[in-house]
């Protein structure tokens, strides 16, 4: 074949194919229509003429396509000579799926536009809608766990101008930046979960899931399950589905360890293995999974000690220790007091401000539970009076009637070592609080301690907290 009959072969191929993809989408489709540049109608089927309440197709010649088919983008296409691929048209009965293409000449000049009905019924699309509304509502359920896992404060909540506060920010920057384990060292109450977020925020994982799990407060022997998740009937009881452990949750982001150094050991053991190969299993599964977690842990118990007692594995405390921050506790920086009421009368919606008085009252106060306790405190404070200046006697009031030198003290200096003495104070100081207070959670919060913090204090002295 020489190359002018090839033209010719390719010609005529080309426009049985047009013709051919005409009659089949004209036959297979729920209507078609034709306009001319001034979108009016030259042809339309029967069919779709029906559609739009015309007994006969010829009533529609000559007529505006919106005339007969209100909604119709035929004449926009015409003009400007662009197709519209895929479009719904709402019409009277249900809304149609439609295809919009220019008319062009053979000089490629737009004369009109032809239009396709495609479906009538949604139905034959309802296999690609429901995965799409099912993607777009597992696309809403992510981002809100995402949010509902993204860290809540920022550096700029650390309050605080001290030289020791200064050094904890210094350190903690220079954490966010990067991907060392962190150890936050500290008392209850000052401030170790806020500067876990704060670090996560700062961070290159910010995007990422921050997720939160207390040693503490989690039975012992759930505590595998809640770490690396379960295989699907894992256990007795367990899901048939298979549950997500927090190494899972918190995959690319940060996971925050509190009170790790109430790990059980054999725990310790599974939480090298992760640190080190960077893998874990779920419980009841083969399955190794690779993880990819940013660690920062928190204590406020004596870790090395816990390590000469054999209570904690030393080769875990060299891993978690490798960035460790020194959390001051607030009687050794009454400084920042005037800073932290101002801030923390801010987010309680307070006006109210301090006398002088009143702040060196609180500079002279203990704060075994530190920022917690003087949040509790002014919280107390803005209850129980009225004036918006709160005084030396509203925050002493506040504050209540300081525990009474306990004659038990002095005994101590005749028989029992310090460990006795302060372990029966602390005793009697849990005891008095959970008699007065009548339950646990007011307890803690009058201590101005976490309940997880009182409920492992009162664990460890061997005391019910009914
Ligand atoms: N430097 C600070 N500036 C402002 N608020 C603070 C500061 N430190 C702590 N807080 C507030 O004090 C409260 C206790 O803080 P947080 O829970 O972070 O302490 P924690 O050390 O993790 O306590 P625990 O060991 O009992 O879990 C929170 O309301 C926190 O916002």
């Amino acid at each position: 074949m020489n190359s002018i009959d090839r033209l010719k072969d390719y010609h005529s191929t080309r426009l049985q194919a047009m013709r051919s993809l005409f009659e089949i989408v004209e036959q297979s489709s729920e209507g078609t229509v034709i306009v001319d540049r001034d979108a009016r109608i030259v042809w339309i089927n029967e069919r779709y003429a029906r559609r739009f309440g015309l007994a006969d197709p010829a009533e529609a010649l000559g007529q505006p396509v919106e005339r007969v088919i209100p909604g119709s983008l035929l004449r926009e296409v015409a003009h400007s000579g662009q197709p519209i691929l895929l479009d719904m048209l709402d019409t009277p009965k249900d809304p149609l799926v439609v295809m919009r293409l220019p008319v062009r000449d053979e000089d490629g000049r737009s004369i009109g536009a032809i239009g396709f009905a495609l479906f009538d019924e949604l139905k034959r699309l309802s296999p690609l809608v429901r995965h799409y509304l099912s993607l777009q509502e597992e696309l809403a359920s992510a981002r809100s766990l995402l949010q509902a896992r993204q860290a809540r404060y920022s550096f700029a909540q650390y309050i605080g101008t001290s030289a020791a506060v200064l050094e904890v920010k210094r350190r903690a920057r220079r954490g966010a930046a990067s991907e060392a384990p962190v150890l936050l060292l500290g008392e209850t109450g000052t401030g170790k979960e806020l500067l876990a977020h704060a670090i996560h925020a700062a961070s290159p994982r910010a995007h990422r899931p921050f997720v939160s799990l207390n040693m503490a407060a989690i039975p012992e022997n759930l505590l595998e399950a809640e770490f690396f998740g379960t295989a699907p009937g894992a256990f007795t009881g367990a899901s048939r589905k298979a549950r997500p452990g927090k190494f899972q949750i918190a995959q690319g982001g940060t996971l925050f360890l509190d009170e790790i150094g109430d790990m059980p050991l054999h725990l310790q053991g599974k939480l090298l293995r992760v640190l080190q190969e960077k893998e874990f299993e779920p419980v009841g599964s083969n399955e190794i999974l690779f993880s990819d977690v940013r660690l920062i842990t928190a204590t406020s118990c004596d870790l090395e000690e816990a390590v000469r007692q054999g209570k904690f594995r030393a080769d875990l405390y060299y891993r978690l220790n490798v960035l460790p921050i020194h959390l001051p506790p607030l009687r050794e920086r009454p400084e920042d007091l005037p800073a932290l009421c101002e801030a923390i009368l801010g987010q309680l919606g307070s006006d109210h401000t301090l006398s002088p008085a009143a702040l060196a009252l609180l500079a002279r106060h203990d704060w075994p539970g530190n920022i917690r306790e003087l949040r509790n405190l002014l919280e107390r404070a803005i209850l129980l009076g009225d004036d918006p200046y709160l005084d030396e006697a509203m925050l002493a009031a506040a504050l209540g009637p300081l525990p009474p030198p306990a004659p038990a003290a002095v005994a101590a200096v005749t028989g029992e070592n310090y460990r006795q003495a302060m372990q029966r104070f602390e005793r009697e100081l849990l005891e008095n609080a959970l008699a007065s207070a009548g339950n646990a959670l007011e307890a803690a919060r009058r201590l101005g301690l976490s309940r997880s913090t009182l409920y492992r204090r009162l664990a460890a002295l061997g005391i019910s907290s009914r």
